[in-house]
């Protein structure tokens, strides 16, 4: 079953090719997270998904309809996360969350909603004293409050704290266990790789990879680095046999190896060197953070 497909679209804004020939199915039930740099073509794609933006060529079907030609009960069943609260300080969470329900069939229970993004102690307070991740979780209620079974969230955590991230990622994944299809743009790869199924990475308009976090650009063959710390050094060593050399240096040291570290490379590496060629900001494609797991 697939939720959303697309053939060769294509987006043009005057002689700019912001979506340039993309093919993607996203299947119903799955989470995806859509990567890529700054003008890489996510928005736009997403727009045209969410009915928002017209395309100039290709064939795009969202649960199994048009969006160009979609109605109101295809619009019921999509939600999409907005700065809806934007310029409704006067009113509270739980006044807006009603009023939103009463324009579904079967919208979930207020209650439920406020709970569902952690709302509770500031559901009766006005929206003028919510923080900036506060409102942003009003926002992501609004977006759940139809049961819509296809969410689309653009950049859902940015200006969120730690802990109203990790919230949030619970949030999805009950959402996705209760069967909702979701597709999310993120510039957090961390978030990618908690919440998705598959990522697609874009650039220029096209789509660069597409696979599972963990497999994502030939990830999971790639060579592990050992490294450890002896004669006063630190000594490293690339191999495709990283347990098999901790054994030799656990022999060698006769037990703890010291200081001892296998790191292979993180989404962000891979994601980075994808997306290098692409972008104009040569610096920034270069940082090379590897994730470190200690033996
Ligand atoms: N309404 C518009 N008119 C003209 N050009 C546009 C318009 N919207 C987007 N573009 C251009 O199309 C390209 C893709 O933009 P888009 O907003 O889809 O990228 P994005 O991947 O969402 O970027 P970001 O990560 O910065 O949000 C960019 O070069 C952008 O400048």
């Amino acid at each position: 079953m697939t939720a959303i497909s697309i053939r060769g679209l294509v987006k043009e804004y005057g002689t700019k090719r912001a979506v340039d020939g993309l093919d993607l199915d996203i299947g119903t039930g799955e989470v995806f997270a859509l990567l890529g740099p700054n003008g890489a073509g996510k928005t736009t794609t997403v727009e045209i998904l969410e009915g928002f933006r017209t395309r100039d060529s290709g064939e795009v079907s969202v649960l199994g309809e048009d969006p160009e030609k979609a109605n109101r009960v295809w619009r019921n069943r999509i939600g999409i996360v907005l700065q809806s609260s934007a310029g409704l300080d006067l009113l509270t969470p739980r006044e807006i969350i009603a009023s939103t329900a009463r324009t579904y069939a079967t919208p979930r229970a207020v209650d439920d909603v406020i709970a569902a993004v952690g709302l509770e102690e500031k559901a009766d307070e006005r929206i003028a004293g919510l923080s900036g991740g506060q409102r942003r979780r009003l926002d992501v209620g609004l977006g759940i409050v139809g049961r819509p079974e296809l969410l689309f969230l653009d950049e859902p955590t940015t200006g969120f704290d730690p802990q109203a991230r990790r919230d949030f990622w619970e949030l999805i994944r009950s959402l996705a266990a209760e069967g909702t299809t979701i597709l999310l743009t993120t510039h957090y790869l961390d978030e990618a790789e908690q919440l998705a199924d598959r990522v697609g990475v874009i650039a220029g308009g096209q789509l660069l990879a597409l696979d599972t976090p963990a497999n994502l650009g030939g990830r999971a063959s790639e060579e592990a680095t050992v490294s450890w710390a002896e004669g006063g050094q630190r000594q490293t060593l690339r191999t495709a046999t990283p347990t098999l050399e901790v054994r030799r240096l656990a022999e060698r040291f006769s037990g703890e190896v010291p200081e001892l570290v296998v790191s292979r490379p993180t989404l962000e590496d891979t994601y980075l060197s994808l997306i290098a060629p692409h972008v104009i900001d040569e610096g920034a494609a270069h940082t090379n953070a590897s994730q470190e797991v200690m033996a």
